[in-house]
């Protein structure tokens, strides 16, 4: 049965919410008063859907069904999950956590809160057991990383269960294990942010020129190995010990003014937000979203190829996913619908259309997604057996733009001991824009020479092999070079 997870405040964080939990296929209820939440949560879900199916290798569960309640109480009637992403405002959390447990007292409630902890929040609540730190960051959609910070009198059985429930997300929660204003990574932004706005406000540094120290530079490796893992490769081949004894020094010199604050009036906020408006004012909010979610779908592709940090999650969740996924079509129907992609702008060619090499990345997802269903995957090649791809014949019949959602589908042609023939369509709103026929041929890699897939393989592929032959042959199928179509 579908599950349902009431997002009670729809704004930036909220929204965010709502796609993740939306496009793992949970149903969705928001609850926000404010008149404009409906659209930003469909302005935010919009960009969602360009974005996170293009981290995934296999096909994405149906989405689930979104609605906007009138109240509080509809929105969290039959929740399954709750999460609390309202003004950062303890007095507000309190009033909304009171409403929640009037209708729903067992529910998990995480709230979205940057630094309140769990105990507070907790405060004079009917059930405080259920109510904890769910601490997302902002794409909610694309970053996998949530806090998850409970108190002592905390439901524990509760908080597991509530970690299941990201993890099912394809999030990567990290129980905080002593609770403490700003948990463990805003503490790190809020340092990173003072020194900034002193930097701005003393003249040193523009928002621009701050904004290009982290990108150019530092922020590029703590996307990929943090900070201590990076300190302990700049210590050289004496490793962290050495770069404590060089830079311990550091600590008792004015390196930092953490013990300080700048004054917050209508001067700095003038200051930081007339700099910020020079150096990104020509771009609307929702085209910085869009960039910055592209980038990061580059860094985070990156990183799953590589089995690394946030990619390792990623792939984690691929095979989770893969694992509690019914057979895309038992009975074999149909041809089978293995990869769903999004067009990146990497893909993009001179002509302003999808580039001839991503066709073949694009079947090659969707073949590796059949040869993973039918027990060819990446431990079966670790036993020294693959199957390899032969020949390759493409056919273009369409455009592929930039954003544009791309189903991968697979028909078996023919299948014997050796041999896997396949017919790939690469579609869009349902219509072809390139198919791949392709012969493959089972390997034994050590041998280097083609040899008979064992019989499990066999047994998976026959039956789909005997019902595609059911189906009418592709047009395209066995065409050369040159032949007029038909
Ligand atoms: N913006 C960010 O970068 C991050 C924010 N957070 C946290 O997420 C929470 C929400 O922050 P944002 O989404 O940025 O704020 P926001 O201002 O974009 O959204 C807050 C929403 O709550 C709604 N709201 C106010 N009272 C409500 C009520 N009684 N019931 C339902 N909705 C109500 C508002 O109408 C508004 O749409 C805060 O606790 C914040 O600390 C967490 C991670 C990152
Ligand atoms: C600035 N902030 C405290 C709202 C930041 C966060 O809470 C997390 C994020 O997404 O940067």
């Amino acid at each position: 049965m579908t599950q349902k997870a009431a997002i009670i405040g729809g704004g930036v964080i909220g929204g965010g919410w709502a796609a993740r939990f939306l496009l793992n296929g949970w149903d969705v209820a928001v609850f926000d008063p404010d008149p404009e939440a409906p659209r930003k949560v469909d302005e935010v879900l919009a960009n969602a859907r360009a974005a996170l199916p293009a981290l995934s290798d296999g096909p994405m569960p149906p989405e689930g069904r979104l609605s906007f309640a009138e109240t509080l109480t509809e929105a969290v009637e039959g929740a399954d999950y709750i999460q609390e992403s309202v003004s950062e405002r303890l007095d507000l959390k309190h009033r909304v956590f009171a409403q929640i447990q009037q209708v729903s007292p067992d529910a998990p409630i995480g709230s979205s809160t940057s630094g309140f902890k769990p105990s507070e929040l907790q405060e004079g609540a009917a059930n405080p057991a259920t109510i904890f730190v769910a601490h997302p960051f902002n794409p909610v959609y694309l970053l996998p990383l949530a806090e998850i910070v409970p108190s002592a009198v905390s439901d524990p059985a509760l908080i597991e269960r509530a970690k299941e429930i990201l993890r099912e997300l394809g999030m990567f929660p990290l129980h905080v294990r002593k609770e403490i204003d700003a948990h463990i990574a805003d503490r790190f932004l809020e340092a990173v942010w003072r020194e900034a706005l002193w930097l701005v406000k003393d003249g040193v540094a523009t928002t621009e020129e701050i904004d290009e120290a982290i990108r150019m530079g530092f922020g590029l490796r703590w996307g990929q190995m943090g900070l201590f893992e990076t300190y302990r490769v700049a210590g050289g081949e004496a490793g962290m010990k050495h770069f404590m004894a060089q830079f311990g020094p550091c600590l008792s010199w004015p390196w930092t003014k953490l013990m300080d604050v700048p004054e917050f009036n209508d001067e700095l906020v003038d200051l930081i937000a007339g700099q910020s408006d020079a150096q990104s004012g020509h771009h609307t909010i929702r085209e910085l979203e869009r960039i910055r979610d592209q980038n990061l779908i580059g860094f985070l592709r990156v990183l799953k190829d590589r089995d690394w940090g946030a990619g390792k999650v990623l792939l984690d969740h691929d095979a989770r996913r893969r694992a509690a996924m019914p057979d895309p079509s038992p009975d074999h129907a149909a041809p089978m619908e293995m990869a769903r992609m999004t067009v990146l702008p990497g893909w993009i060619d001179y002509n302003g259309h999808m580039t001839e090499s991503r066709y073949l990345f694009a079947a090659s997802e969707t073949c590796d997604a059949f040869l993973r269903h039918i027990g060819a995957d990446i431990a079966y090649v670790g036993t020294g057996f693959s199957y390899y791809t032969a020949e390759t014949h493409i056919l273009h019949l369409g455009e592929a733009k930039l954003g544009d959602a791309l189903t991968g589908t697979v028909q078996v042609l023919h299948v014997d001991e050796k041999r896997l023939h396949i017919f790939i369509r690469i579609l869009k709103e349902g219509a072809p824009v390139a198919t791949l026929e392709q012969m493959l041929l089972h390997v034994d890699m050590k041998a280097g020479r083609a040899a008979p897939a064992p019989q499990a393989i066999q047994d998976r592929l026959r039956p789909i092999a005997a019902a595609h032959a059911a189906l009418p042959r592709p047009e395209g199928a066995g065409r050369h070079v040159g032949q007029r179509r038909a």
